[in-house]
């Protein structure tokens, strides 16, 4: 269980004021805004990474956090990058034993790249980095998992492998908290969303009811209909 009342952090300005809202063990929750709204931040603070000047953030065990995606030069291999997730598991100077093995096995295998387990990391493209990073995660056996744009990068099979394997481990009874910029991807995943419209204009509800073409118009400053990217626009597209 993740819970936040009444969080907010400022740079310069207020980013977000009074945010409250909970990710009970088996839901997931989807933060949208726009470039700049704080998303991020508001992770760092859910994660643990940040603390908020305003309000408190409880968590039941130490939170996973994959940040957004970047691409690396690590040398190691893929393996050991997924055994750095185990790092609480394994005592001060020891060496990752036979059971760490098993769980950095067990996450590749869910995120589908058991087969680059030997691979350099630094040679992997951007989307296979952002796949070894979750599972770096899902191997440390976290009961929470916060995820900052886990999707990006990834090709279409990735990302919907993504959101099945999110979904699965929010079955499994993890909170699971991410930001996403795909509105597709919060309505198919998230039990509720986080919309950061504004420092004093934090909406937090179910999915289904909050993510509507006008609210979305609000959160982006667009007419939904008439974007270019929009099904109703592309069927409409004439072809030449
Ligand atoms: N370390 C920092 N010092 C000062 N300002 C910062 C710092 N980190 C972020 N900001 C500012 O805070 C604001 C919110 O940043 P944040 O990264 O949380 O937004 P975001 O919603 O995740 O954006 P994006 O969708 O582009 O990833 C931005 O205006 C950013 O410039």
């Amino acid at each position: 269980m993740l819970e936040l009342a009444g969080v907010g952090y400022r740079y310069t300005r207020w980013l977000f004021r009074d945010v409250t809202f909970s990710v009970p063990a088996g839901t997931v929750t989807a933060v949208l805004g726009p470039n700049g709204s704080g998303k991020t931040t508001l992770l760092r603070c859910a994660a643990g990474l940040l603390s908020p000047q305003a309000g408190a953030v409880r968590r039941s065990t130490p939170a996973a956090f994959v940040p957004q995606a970047h691409q690396s030069t690590f040398a190691y291999r893929v393996v050991d990058m997924v055994l750095m997730g185990r790092v609480r598991n394994v005592p001060t100077f020891a060496t990752p034993g036979r059971r760490d093995h098993a769980a950095a096995r067990d996450a590749m295998e869910r995120v589908g790249i058991l087969d680059l387990a030997g691979t350099p990391f630094s040679s992997l493209s951007g989307g296979q980095q952002q796949l070894v990073r979750i599972a770096r995660a899902v191997a440390s056996g976290t009961r929470i998992l916060v995820l900052d744009e886990p999707a990006t990068g990834l090709d279409l099979r990735n990302q919907g492998r993504l959101l099945t394997l999110l979904r699965e481990l929010a079955d499994a009874q993890m909170a699971v908290l991410l930001t996403t910029h795909q509105p597709d991807h919060a309505r198919y995943l998230a039990d509720t969303v986080v919309l950061l419209l504004g420092p004093d204009d934090v909406r937090v509800g179910p999915a289904t009811r909050l993510l509507q073409d006008d609210t979305l118009n609000e959160l982006y400053g667009i007419d939904i209909g008439a974007w270019p990217g929009s099904a109703h626009r592309t069927a409409e597209r004439p072809l030449s």
